[in-house]
C-alpha cells in the first residue's frame, strides 16, 4: 500500500459497466486510462449527502481493495422536487423506469433538474479521502428518447442542447457531462499522483 510517493494504479470500484465505459473513454485523451483498473465490488451504500455517499463508498472500497482506489455516486435532481430524487435515483430508475421518472414531474410546470456526479479517491485504507464533483444543469424530457443503454440518458437533455444525453454521439456527452466535468478535475489531481 502506498502511503506516501507516486502510486502506480488506482482501482475504481464500480458495478457499471456504462460507468467504466466512459471513465475509460475520457481518461484516454489525457493517456490515463491504463492506469485505472477495474474491480466490481458490491459496496454498501450510506444514504445521505452526494459527497458523503461518495467518501463513505470511498472509505469502504479502500479497505476492500488495501490500496489505490477511486469511487463514484451519481444523482439526478428535479428542481421542482427540491433535489429529489438526488442520490436515490438509483432506486427511483429501477422501480419507475426511464418513462416512468417524467410521470414525478406531471403536476410541475418547472422540468429544469441538474445531474451531479462526485468521485472520490482514496489511497488506501485510513487514508484520506478527496471528492472531485461535477454538474450539468439540464431538463427532463416529456418522454424517453434515445438509445436506452445507460439508466436516465434517454429523459435527460442537457442545456443548450435539442437531445436527451441517449440521442447524442458518446464524444458529445463526455464532453459536456457531469462526469466529463468532475473527471476533468480527477484527471488533474491523477497527473500529480501517478508516478
Ligand atoms: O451518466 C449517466 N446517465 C444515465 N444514468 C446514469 C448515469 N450515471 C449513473 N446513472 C444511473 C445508474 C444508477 O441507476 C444511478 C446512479 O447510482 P450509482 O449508485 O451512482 O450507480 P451504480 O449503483 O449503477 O454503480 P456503482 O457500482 O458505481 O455504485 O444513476
Ligand atoms: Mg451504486
Amino acid at each position: 500500500m502506498a502511503t506516501s510517493g507516486k502510486i502506480k494504479l488506482v482501482t475504481f470500484v464500480t458495478g457499471n459497466p456504462n460507468k467504466l465505459r466512459e471513465l475509460n473513454s475520457i481518461l484516454l485523451t489525457a493517456g490515463l486510462s491504463d492506469r485505472v483498473v477495474n474491480k466490481d465490488i458490491d459496496l454498501p451504500e450510506l444514504q445521505g449527502l452526494p459527497e458523503m455517499v461518495a467518501r463513505e463508498k470511498c472509505r469502504l472500497a479502500a479497505e476492500r481493495v488495501g490500496g489505490p482506489v477511486l469511487v463514484e455516486d451519481t444523482s439526478l435532481c428535479f428542481n421542482a422536487l427540491g433535489g429529489l430524487p438526488g442520490v436515490y435515483i438509483k432506486w427511483f430508475l429501477d422501480a419507475l423506469g426511464p418513462d416512468g421518472l417524467p410521470k414525478l414531474l406531471a403536476a410541475f410546470p418547472d422540468k429544469s433538474a441538474e445531474a451531479r456526479c462526485v468521485f472520490a479517491y482514496s489511497r488506501g485504507p485510513g487514508q484520506e479521502v478527496k471528492v472531485f464533483a461535477g454538474v450539468c444543469p439540464g431538463s427532463i424530457a416529456d418522454k424517453p428518447a434515445g438509445d436506452n443503454r445507460f439508466g436516465w440518458d434517454p429523459i435527460f437533455k442537457p442545456d443548450g442542447f435539442h437531445e436527451t444525453f441517449a440521442q447524442m454521439v458518446p464524444e458529445v456527452k463526455n464532453t459536456i457531462s457531469h462526469r466529463a466535468k468532475a473527471l476533468s478535475l480527477v484527471r488533474d489531481f491523477l497527473v500529480g499522483e501517478l508516478e
